[in-house]
C-alpha cells in the first residue's frame, strides 16, 4: 500500500507538471501566434510604405511576407531580413544626404528673403522666427513640408509687396527675375539713366556753331527734372539739330562733287575734241603741204622743159602764184585752228577756275571738321581724341631720343555739387572757365586736353619732376582761387592732380594708368592736392 500510494503520489505530480507544460506552451504558442501576426502585418505595412522606393525592396519584403504565411524555417527568415535591413539602411544614409541639402536650401531661401529691403516688419518677424526654428536638420521628410509651405506663403506676400527685385540670390531668384516688378522708383532710375547716357552721346558730338546754340538748349533741358512725355520731345528735337546739321554738310560735299564732275566732263569733251580736230588739222596740214611740194617739183621740171627765158618767167610767175596760194591757204587754215584752240582752252580755264574755287570752301569745310573732330565742343579744348594721338606720338618720339615725357590726370573735386546746387549751366560755365585757366597757365608748357567729363589731361614734354611738380601746384593754387559765384554764393573749386614721367618700358596705357592710380590717391588723400608715381 504504501509503495502503492507513492507511486500514484508521484504520477499525479508527473501529470500537474505535464498539465502545466501542455498549458505554458499552448501560452507560448498563443503569444508566438500574436507576435507572428503582428510581425507580418508590420511587413504588410512595410511594404506598403516603402511600395515603389526600389524594386529590390518590394520584392524582398513580398517574399518576407511568403515565407511567413509558410511558416518557412527561421534561417530562411533571418538571411532575408538581413537584405532588407541592408537596403533600408542604405535608404537611410541617402535620406540623411537629401535632407541636409534640404535644409541648406531652406535656410538660403530664408535669409535670401531677409535681405529683401522694405519688407513689413510683421512678415519679417515671422520670418525669422521660422528661420530660428528650424536650424536644425530634421529627421523626416515630411517634417519639411509645412516649413517650406511657409517659407513660399512669405515669398508670395514680398512679390505682392513688389520689393523682389533687389533679391541678389536665393532658392527662388530664377522664378522672381522671370517676372521682374516695375516700381515708381526704378522707373526714375531707369529714366536718370538714359538722360545721363543721351548727354554723354550729345556731349561727344561736333556739331557746326549755327546749331551748337540749339544744342546747347536741349542739353540744358535734359539735366532738369523734365516729365517723360517732354524727355522723348528733347530727344526727337536733339535728333532733328543733328540730322540738319548731317544735311547740310552732305549738301555741301554734294554741290562740290556736282561740280567736279561737270568740269570733268567738260574737260574731257574739249580733249577729245581738240584731240580729234588735231588729227584732221594735222592731215589737212599734210595736204598742204604735199601740194606745195608737187607744185615745186612741177616748176623745177618745167624748169628743165623750157626753151626760152621768156617761157621761163611766164611759167615760174603762174606757179609761183600758185604756191603762194598755197601757202595763203595754210596760213589761215592755221590761224583759224589756233582761234579754236585758244577758245577751247579758255572754256576749260573758267571751269578749272570754278573747280578751283569751289573746292577751296570744301577744303575749308573739312579742315574745320578735323579741327573740330580734335576739339572739345564744350572748352574748345583739345579733345581726347587729339590727346590719344599727340600722346602716342610723343611717347613714342620722346623714347626714341629719350627726352623726359610727363602724363598728368586732373580732376575737380566734388563737381556734381555744382551740377546739383546749380544746375547743369553752371556746371558747364565751370567747365569753360577752367579750360581758359589751363589754356592760360598751362598751353606753353603743355598739350592740354578735356579727358571727358570733369577731367582733364597735360602732356609735359622735356620737364624734370620738380620743374613739374612746381608748374602744377601753382596751377592747383591758381584754380582754387578762382572767383567762382553762382546764385550770389561765392563758390570755390579744387583740383586733384595725379602725375608721372613716361619710362622707356612703359606703354601710353600703362603710363595713363600710372597717373590715373596718383590722381585716385590725391583723391582718397582729402583731394585739393598734387600726387606724382615714380616710375
Ligand atoms: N555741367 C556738366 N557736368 C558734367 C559734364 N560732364 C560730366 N559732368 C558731371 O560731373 C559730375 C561728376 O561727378 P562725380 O564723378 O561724382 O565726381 P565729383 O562730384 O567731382 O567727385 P570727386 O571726383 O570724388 O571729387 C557728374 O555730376 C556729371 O554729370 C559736362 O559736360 N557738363
Amino acid at each position: 500500500m504504501t509503495s502503492n500510494s507513492a507511486v500514484d503520489k508521484e504520477l499525479a505530480a508527473l501529470k500537474r507538471k505535464l498539465d502545466s507544460a501542455v498549458s505554458s506552451r499552448a501560452n507560448i504558442e498563443s503569444d508566438l501566434s500574436h507576435q507572428s501576426s503582428l510581425f507580418s502585418e508590420f511587413i504588410i505595412k512595410l511594404s506598403q510604405v516603402a511600395k515603389g522606393t526600389d524594386t529590390a525592396l518590394d520584392n524582398k519584403l513580398a517574399k518576407l511576407r511568403t515565407l511567413f504565411t509558410k511558416s518557412a524555417s527561421i534561417e530562411s527568415i533571418e538571411e532575408l531580413i538581413n537584405d532588407i535591413s541592408q537596403i533600408l539602411h542604405q535608404y537611410t544614409t541617402k535620406n540623411d544626404v537629401e535632407m541636409r541639402a534640404l535644409q541648406d536650401k531652406f535656410m538660403q531661401g530664408g535669409q535670401s528673403l531677409q535681405k529683401i529691403k522694405g519688407l513689413p516688419d510683421d512678415l519679417r518677424r515671422q520670418l525669422r522666427a521660422l528661420i530660428n526654428e528650424n536650424q536644425e536638420v530634421k529627421s523626416t521628410l515630411p517634417q519639411y513640408v509645412p516649413i517650406l509651405s511657409q517659407l513660399l506663403t512669405f515669398y508670395q506676400h514680398a512679390l505682392k509687396q513688389g520689393n523682389v527685385s533687389t533679391l541678389s540670390n536665393g532658392v527662388l531668384q530664377s522664378a522672381v527675375t522671370k517676372a521682374p516688378v516695375i516700381t515708381e522708383t526704378s522707373q526714375s532710375l531707369d529714366k536718370v539713366k538714359i538722360v545721363k547716357r543721351f548727354e554723354e552721346y550729345l556731349a561727344k558730338i561736333t556739331i557746326s556753331r549755327q546749331y551748337q546754340e540749339q544744342l546747347k538748349k536741349i542739353r540744358s533741358e535734359l539735366s532738369e527734372d523734365i516729365p517723360r512725355q517732354k524727355l522723348l520731345a528733347s530727344f526727337l528735337a536733339a535728333f532733328d539739330v543733328i540730322s540738319l546739321d548731317l544735311q547740310r554738310e552732305r549738301n555741301t560735299a554734294k554741290i562740290f562733287l556736282s561740280t567736279l564732275s561737270e568740269t570733268l566732263a567738260t574737260v574731257q569733251s574739249a580733249v577729245t575734241t581738240t584731240v580729234k580736230s588735231q588729227e584732221s588739222a594735222q592731215a589737212k596740214l599734210q595736204q598742204l603741204n604735199d601740194k606745195m611740194q608737187s607744185q615745186i617739183c612741177e616748176m623745177a621740171n618745167d624748169l628743165d622743159k623750157a626753151n626760152s627765158l621768156v617761157d621761163i618767167k611766164v611759167d615760174i610767175n603762174a606757179k609761183l602764184q600758185a604756191i603762194a596760194k598755197t601757202l595763203e591757204e595754210k596760213t589761215s587754215f592755221e590761224h583759224s585752228q589756233q582761234a579754236l584752240f585758244t577758245e577751247q582752252l579758255i572754256t576749260m580755264q573758267e571751269r578749272v577756275a570754278r573747280l578751283e574755287e569751289q573746292s577751296k570752301t570744301f577744303e575749308k569745310r573739312i579742315q574745320e571738321q578735323q579741327e573740330k573732330s580734335l576739339q572739345d565742343a564744350l572748352t574748345k579744348l583739345n579733345n581726347r581724341a587729339a590727346f590719344d594721338e599727340h600722346f602716342a606720338k610723343e611717347t613714342a618720339r620722346c623714347q626714341h631720343k629719350r627726352i623726359p615725357l610727363a602724363i598728368v590726370v586732373a580732376d575737380l573735386d566734388n563737381f556734381k555739387r555744382i551740377n546739383d546746387t546749380y544746375g547743369h549751366t553752371a556746371g558747364d560755365k565751370t567747365l569753360q572757365v577752367l579750360a581758359n585757366t589751363f589754356k592760360k597757365h598751362l598751353e606753353k608748357h603743355a598739350f592740354v586736353a578735356r579727358y571727358g567729363g570733369e577731367e582733364f589731361v597735360f602732356v609735359f614734354t622735356d620737364i624734370n619732376k620738380d620743374e613739374l611738380l612746381h608748374i602744377l601746384n601753382l596751377l592747383r593754387k591758381t584754380v582754387a582761387k578762382l572767383p567762382f559765384k553762382f546764385k550770389n554764393n561765392k563758390v570755390s573749386m579744387t583740383l586733384s592732380i595725379g602725375a608721372t614721367h613716361v619710362t622707356q618700358e612703359d606703354n601710353v596705357h600703362i603710363a595713363f594708368e600710372r597717373a590715373d592710380t596718383a590722381l585716385y590717391q590725391a583723391k582718397e588723400n582729402g583731394k585739393n592736392q598734387v600726387v606724382y608715381l615714380e616710375q
